[in-house]
């Protein structure tokens, strides 16, 4: 899988640290990421006026580096810098720039406005002088581009530390992303993001953005069982049920078997149903995964079936309703099991693992390591989080999967990718981008079936 590392402040630091024990400089590295930084603003202006707002640190030493790169291209460029440089680097980089500096926004215009206020340093929330100046020189540019993080955002949380921050046509990440890049609130306000890449070389326990997955094409000799049996668990609805399946005959593996005595109305052909008790259809030794969830519905005959589900011992996916009924002391302490909840089926989950913790990240975490689920925390802002300690970030998908039953099938696309071979965490991120494509390839306005039958589409996507 092609996944970017996503840092911590303390991990981006650790990196540049161990760059600048490699041999180059503090001022190198600020002139690599700060000239990288310049093409994007260069391309965004057009030859338009720049206003380069520069603050304390190397957030602002990057925004010195910048305007004089834009200087020396004949481009009309000022800098506001209402606090001088506190670092070195960022005092060497003013001295090397010389163009029009000024101390104050005050009735400062122009087109392009390039926030350098901070960035990872940010501590505090900004002072009342400082968010004032800002929000007026936001207004007063047509276009705002933030350089590593936009002024105000805290980077490890994605939280905005000040009410009414501006929003940004782009944000140029510095050496690495950072948290803030990709969770919300923050990430709403930053426009098109882009990398500028300094050499940072992979951290070992780094969170992952869980990106287009490498899917392979079958064997020249599989056949059905070889790509994986998943065994889909039924219960009283078997509408949401069907959905999972028909997500599931589109994620990979090659056979699908629903285990139901609860019949769906037109099935699809390809669909086995199989109306045997459970404890003898889960006896089959070739399935490779089970979902468990969608449409079991609530009763007597859920807790069950989830009991039988989960006894059988297979890697599982277990959603919906049966997050509801899964409680401590029912899960094996080394089966491969993976947990898609919604905001709501988190918190039951929670409340019955008696987890308690700051966020909704820490709250993953704690939940995974205490249950042995990897856990799938979907919605707007997905996070994956693995008892082990992996942690994966969704990026964004469209909002039109804000309807009923796309949960169903984003836990039939897990479970097949666990029928196809992988481990949970692994299935987990595969899953949350091929859901996205395949509501990308859907377009505005569709229903859970539309994207269940779209899930071949974002198999060929990542083909
Ligand atoms: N790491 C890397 O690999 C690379 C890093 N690079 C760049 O460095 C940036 C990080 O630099 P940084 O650590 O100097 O932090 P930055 O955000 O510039 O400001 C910190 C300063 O602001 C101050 N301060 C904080 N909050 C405040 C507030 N509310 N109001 C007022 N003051 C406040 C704080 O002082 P304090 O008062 O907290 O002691 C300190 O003086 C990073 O985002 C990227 O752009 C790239 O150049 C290359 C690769
Ligand atoms: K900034």
């Amino acid at each position: 899988m092609k996944n970017a590392q996503v840092l911590t402040v303390a991990q981006m630091q650790a990196a540049e640290q161990a760059l600048i024990d490699a041999g180059t400089s503090v001022d190198e590295i600020m002139q690599i990421a700060g000239r990288g930084a310049a093409e994007w603003v260069w391309r965004v202006a057009a030859g338009r006026p720049v206003t380069v707002l520069c603050g304390p640190g190397n957030n602002g030493g990057d925004g010195y580096v910048i305007a004089e790169t834009l200087r020396q291209r004949g481009d009309e460029v000022q800098i506001v810098a209402p606090i001088t440089p506190k670092t070195d680097a960022a005092k060497n980089a003013r001295r090397a720039y010389k163009g029009v500096l000024l101390s104050s926004g005050k009735d400062v215009t122009g087109q392009v406005l390039v926030d350098c206020l901070f960035g990872s340093g940010l501590a505090r929330p900004l002072s009342g002088e400082h968010i004032l100046m800002l929000r007026d020189l936001a207004k007063r540019h047509t276009v705002r581009i933030a350089v590593d993080l936009p002024s105000g955002v805290e980077s490890d949380s994605g939280a905005l530390l000040n009410e009414r921050l501006p929003d940004y046509r782009l944000t140029i990440a510095l050496g690495a992303w950072k948290f803030a890049h990709w969770r919300l609130p923050a990430r709403e306000m930053m426009g098109d993001l882009r990398l500028i890449p300094i050499g940072v070389a992979a951290i070992e326990g780094a969170a992952q953005l869980a990106g287009k997955p490498d899917i392979p094409v079958p064997a020249s000799d599989a056949h059905k069982y070889t790509r994986g049996l998943c065994a889909v668990v039924g219960g009283a609805m078997p509408g949401a049920t069907l959905l999972a399946s028909q997500a599931a005959m589109r994620a990979g593996t090659g056979y699908v078997k629903l285990l139901t005595h609860h019949l769906p109305t037109n099935p699809p052909a390809g669909l086995v149903i199989d109306q045997a008790s459970l404890e003898d259809t889960l006896g089959d030794h070739r399935i490779a995964s089970v979902l468990v969830g969608p449409g079991l519905g609530r009763d007597r005959e859920a807790d069950d079936r989830l009991a039988m589900a989960i006894d059988c011992g297979k890697p599982i996916v277990i959603d919906a309703d049966a997050l509801v009924l899964l409680k401590p002391g029912m899960l094996r302490a080394d089966m491969p099991c993976l947990a898609t909840p919604h905001d709501g089926e988190f918190e039951a989950l929670c409340r019955a693992f008696a987890i308690v913790a700051p966020d909704r990240q820490a709250c993953a975490f704690a939940l995974a390591k205490t249950s042995g689920m990897v856990i799938l925390a979907k919605g707007p802002d997905t996070l994956i989080a693995a008892p082990d300690g992996r942690l994966a970030i969704a990026p964004p998908a469209p909002s039109w999967l804000s309807v009923a039953g796309t949960g169903d099938v984003l836990a039939g696309i897990a479970a097949s990718r666990m029928a196809s071979g992988r481990e949970p965490f692994d299935a987990a991120c595969e899953a949350v981008w091929l859901h996205g494509e395949a509501a990308r390839q859907c377009g505005p306005a569709f229903s859970a079936d539309d994207l269940a039958l779209a899930v071949s589409g974002a198999i060929a996507a990542a083909l």
